[in-house]
């Protein structure tokens, strides 16, 4: 039984989902928009709508794996804890006077409370609780109740940081800093995790490596694994069309897909990911917000004649027809549910079209989003409600908070 993604809506088998904890509670009024939130939680009340997101999950059948426990055992490997540490107390943060005393006091944590502080952060009266203070500038010009090390209130999001892609995982380098150190810690898990390397998890290829602020940045919420060898790619705030283009070049070498089909997207936070607008709800059916509209497509394949990829440009209104061509159907299926343009403005904001699907036609929906959800099941699907009065405050819905890690594809 190996790791695989092989379609939005087959059955999902397991997936990874973070229960959020201290570093939602670090969010305040000052911070929150610099680590993309809107608004701050009651944390224990997003605890238990989490919990009762991951019990329905289990309910239907999948196995969920929660990212803390898995960053912890982790980091009890001597190698994945290296590559965090070397990664997170770098010189180029801490300056040359702090860098190693802080990375030995890191280092000297048991691997519990290394992980709870690398995801919720740590403030230097915190640090200094501990430990004296290194004799360094940037430690000394540091405010008591600056933080040290950043709280990661994003790992909430799941899908983004890293994203299976058919027989592949990508960990992705993302977009701003408040989410850049995500994606070491999904490195560490995929390449140390006894979950990952032990004889059961069979072979699995890497996407990409997530390192580095460049422009190739990609995001998991940009990525749809709408099946039959295609994926769906958002060019969005957060997706960059050199990133999609190593993708491609990287899945079609190892024959893994066979076209990508990249939306050119507004660039807007309201939009920040392509599922906020746009998700499957079973093989060939899509639910879509009503204000995107159509939008210029690209359609990439591997090349032919010594030219490594071959691209098709395609007019706005030809967007549905790219997705049914690379799906290899003759239509796919939109939905969009009727209503004026701030209830469906609303809706998009509360994560309506965010649906995670556990097999075709059943998915996972916030209760909120009361006219989206009806009009899905109008059409037929089964819809499992979610709590998200608090967990949608920080922008994402069902799919945003899962990565799956196994799925099937649709027969
Ligand atoms: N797949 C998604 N739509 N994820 C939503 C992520 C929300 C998060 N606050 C961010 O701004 O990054």
């Amino acid at each position: 039984m190996s790791f695989h993604v092989d379609s939005e809506t087959g059955r999902l088998r397991r997936v990874i989902l973070h229960r959020p904890g201290l570093e939602l509670k670090r969010l305040t009024p000052s911070n929150k928009a610099d680590l993309l939130f809107d608004d701050v939680l009651w944390v224990r009340r997003a605890q238990e709508e989490h919990d009762r997101f991951a019990a329905l999950l289990r309910g239907r059948g999948v196995e969920v794996h929660l990212f803390g426990d898995l960053l912890t055992e982790s980091l009890d490997v001597p190698a994945a804890r290296t590559l965090v540490l070397d990664r997170v107390f770098d010189e180029r943060e801490y300056g040359p006077l702090a860098t190693d005393t802080l990375r030995a006091a890191f280092d000297a944590l048991p691997t519990g409370e290394l992980a709870e502080a690398l995801v919720g952060g740590v403030t230097k009266r915190e640090y200094l609780e501990r430990h004296p203070a290194p004799a360094s500038v940037r430690f000394h010009v540091m405010g008591l109740d600056d933080f040290l090390l950043n709280p990661l209130p994003n790992h909430i999001f799941t899908r983004d940081t890293s994203a299976w892609v058919y027989d592949g995982v990508a960990i992705n380098a993302m977009r701003w800093p408040a989410r850049q150190r995500e994606s070491v810690h999904f490195e560490a898990i995929y390449r140390h995790h006894p979950l990952f390397t032990g004889a059961a998890a069979g072979e699995f290829r890497t996407w990409a490596e997530g390192q580095g602020a460049h422009p190739s940045t990609i995001e998991g919420g940009d990525v749809l694994v709408i099946g039959n060898g295609a994926v769906l790619v958002g060019l969005s705030e957060r997706t960059t069309p050199q990133a999609v283009e190593l993708l491609a070049k990287r899945l079609f070498e190892a024959g893994s897909a066979r076209t990508i089909v990249a939306l050119d997207m507004p660039k807007r936070r309201a939009f920040m990911h392509l599922d906020t607008v746009l998700t499957m709800v079973d093989g060939e059916t899509f639910t879509q917000y009503a204000g995107l509209g159509m939008l210029p497509s690209y359609t990439i394949e591997p090349g032919g004649d010594g030219q490594e990829l071959k691209v098709t440009d395609h007019p706005p209104e030809h967007m549905h027809r790219a997705i049914a061509a690379a799906l290899g159907i003759g239509a796919i299926r939109v939905l969009t549910p009727v209503q004026d343009v701030h209830s469906a403005e609303r809706e998009q904001w509360d994560d309506g079209c965010n649906v995670l699907a556990v097999e075709p036609g059943v998915v996972v929906a916030y209760e909120r989003t009361v006219t989206a959800n009806a009009h899905l099941r109008a059409q037929g699907f089964e819809v499992l409600e979610v709590a998200g009065s608090e967990l949608g405050r920080g922008r994402g819905g069902p799919r945003c908070m899962s990565c799956p890690v196994e799925r099937d594809p649709v027969s």
